[in-house]
């Protein structure tokens, strides 16, 4: 699998195998988790606070300042690059997908922070969003949904082989879906012809399904096929 590279196709994107979302790395990629819980608390707050306006500048401000100290840093962008630097540095790297990613990563404020793992044939994850991602008055928005069910089967892909890119999603809101409680999603891959993965995954809140979703995900022409049954421990 070392020989992949495709754009979409990252070996070192691993599921872990633990309900429990793993420690950061190391304590930089920590205080990266720290910061965007804070900006998360701030994001909240700033939406569902009645603040004075004076106050919510003055926060601005002081935001805008900060910022600036952390832009001074020399700028990497895109997991790719930061890859790469760590490699030039021989650092180990983050699995900089579950730390980056819009979806889940831990260390990016906009991502409501969703966790995936696998148990057998399937994964799981659990996410909980709140009121930054309402849709309909006090529940999850469609688009929000439709990027968990992305996230979680690109994920799932790893079960059989590489990551392809998303052709087409299928996806049906039986319900609206909650926000500020735990959701779970559990997506399996029903078949495989060529390069076309076809998967399938669902959203559950309490005991109700609220969404489901078909994926069809378009391995690169460069993808080696499947190497192992559980290529994520084979080539990490
Ligand atoms: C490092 C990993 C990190 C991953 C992070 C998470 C990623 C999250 C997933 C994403 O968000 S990916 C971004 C969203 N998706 C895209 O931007 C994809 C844009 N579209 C494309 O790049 C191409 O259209 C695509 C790669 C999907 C297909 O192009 P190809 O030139 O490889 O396909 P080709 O035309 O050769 O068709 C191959 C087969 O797939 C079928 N196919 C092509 N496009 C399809 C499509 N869109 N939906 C369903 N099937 C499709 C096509 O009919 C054919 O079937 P058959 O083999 O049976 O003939």
């Amino acid at each position: 699998m070392s020989n992949h590279h495709s754009p979409v196709d990252d070996h070192q994107v691993r599921i872990s195998d633990s309900p429990e979302i793993p420690p950061a790395i190391n304590d930089n990629w920590q205080a990266r988790r720290e910061l965007a819980d804070a900006l998360r608390r701030l994001n909240m707050a700033m939406l569902t606070a009645d603040a004075p306006t004076g106050q919510l500048r003055a926060v601005a401000a002081v935001v805008h300042t900060e910022a600036a100290r952390i832009e001074a840093n020399e700028r990497v962008y895109g997991r790719k690059a930061l890859s790469n630097l760590y490699t030039s540095r021989q650092q180990q790297n983050p699995d900089l997908l579950h730390e980056m990613s819009p979806a889940s990563g831990w260390s990016n404020a906009v991502a409501p922070g969703m966790h995936i793992w696998r148990e057998g044939e399937r994964v799981h994850a659990r996410v909980t969003p709140d009121w930054s991602h309402e849709g309909p008055f006090g529940h999850l928005h469609g688009g929000v949904i439709a990027l968990l069910f992305d996230h979680v089967l690109s994920i799932g892909q790893r079960m059989v082989g590489s990551i392809g890119h998303t052709g087409t999603l299928t996806i049906r809101y039986h319900r609206p879906t909650p926000i500020n409680k735990p959701l779970r999603m559990v997506a399996d891959v029903k078949r495989i012809e060529g390069r076309k993965k076809f998967m399938a995954a669902e959203l559950w809140a309490d005991n109700a399904c609220t969404a489901s979703c078909e994926g069809i995900f378009i391995a690169s022409r460069n993808a080696l096929p499947p190497a192992s049954p559980e290529p994520d421990k084979a080539d990490t």
